[in-house]
């Protein structure tokens, strides 16, 4: 059985629906510790949301720095997928593993509600959908405006990278509404609203999010 680890840093709120989506998609979820520079040989990780440091310095600056860090950053440049969710996407771009930054929301509020994407490529995490398939998760952060110089947009958009649009006007003032992007190799992906918690009918919304992870995990299967 494939197994994803899934790390808790001081201030994580999501590690746990994290798990509980790679359950779901049928995968064994490893738990990782921030302190230790240890994957436990998992096959791929995901950085959940949260508040990990207390958004201390910058959202995700700490974090980007910790011992597990490493380890995940040399394996992501090296082909493991790795998803960072909202926080955990501020993470990966804030440890250099992909471009840009994510800033303070335009208006200053925090903005807690469901959104609908468009995936627009497809990765490690996105081959379960069709590319223009519309999907809907909730966002819930302050910090997730997607910023980066023209020159990058532009690189982005041409090698495919753009993996999330949201479909109004990003509700962040995220650059060109780009919702999540990719590595060059579409095996690290960061985004910030989050699927994990949209992956059980009962307490909804709905359950697209669950796609992202049976996507890796078709992808972990296929190369087993
Ligand atoms: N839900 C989250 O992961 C929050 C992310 C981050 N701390 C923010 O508010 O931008």
């Amino acid at each position: 059985m494939s197994r994803i680890g899934v790390i808790t840093f001081p201030g994580t709120l999501d590690d746990v629906d994290a798990a509980r989506a790679v359950r779901y998609a049928g995968a064994e979820p490893v738990a990782l510790w921030h302190d230790d520079a240890d994957l436990q040989g998992v096959d791929a990780v995901v950085v959940p949301g949260g508040f990990s440091y207390g958004d201390y310095l910058r959202a995700g600056a700490i974090a980007a720095r910790s011992p597990v860090m490493g380890p995940v950053v040399e394996a992501g440049r090296a082909g493991m997928p790795v998803l960072g969710i909202c926080n955990g996407f501020q993470i990966l771009c804030e440890a250099g593993l992909l471009p840009g930054a994510l800033v303070r929301n335009h208006g200053l509020r925090f903005v807690c509600r469901e959104v609908g994407l468009r995936v627009e490529a497809d990765t490690a995490w996105t081959s379960s959908f069709t590319v223009g398939q519309e999907i809907r998760v909730p966002l819930k952060s302050g910090e997730g405006r997607y910023v980066a110089d023209a020159a990058t947009l532009d690189a982005l958009e041409a090698e495919g990278r753009v993996v999330f649009r949201y479909t109004e006007p990003a509700p962040n003032g995220a650059l060109r509404d780009i919702a999540g992007i990719s590595s060059a190799d579409g095996r690290v992906v960061g985004l910030m609203p989050h699927p994990e918690h949209a992956i059980d009918a009962l307490t909804g919304p709905g359950t697209d999010g669950l796609g992202l992870f049976t996507s890796v995990l078709r992808r972990l299967t296929a190369a087993a």
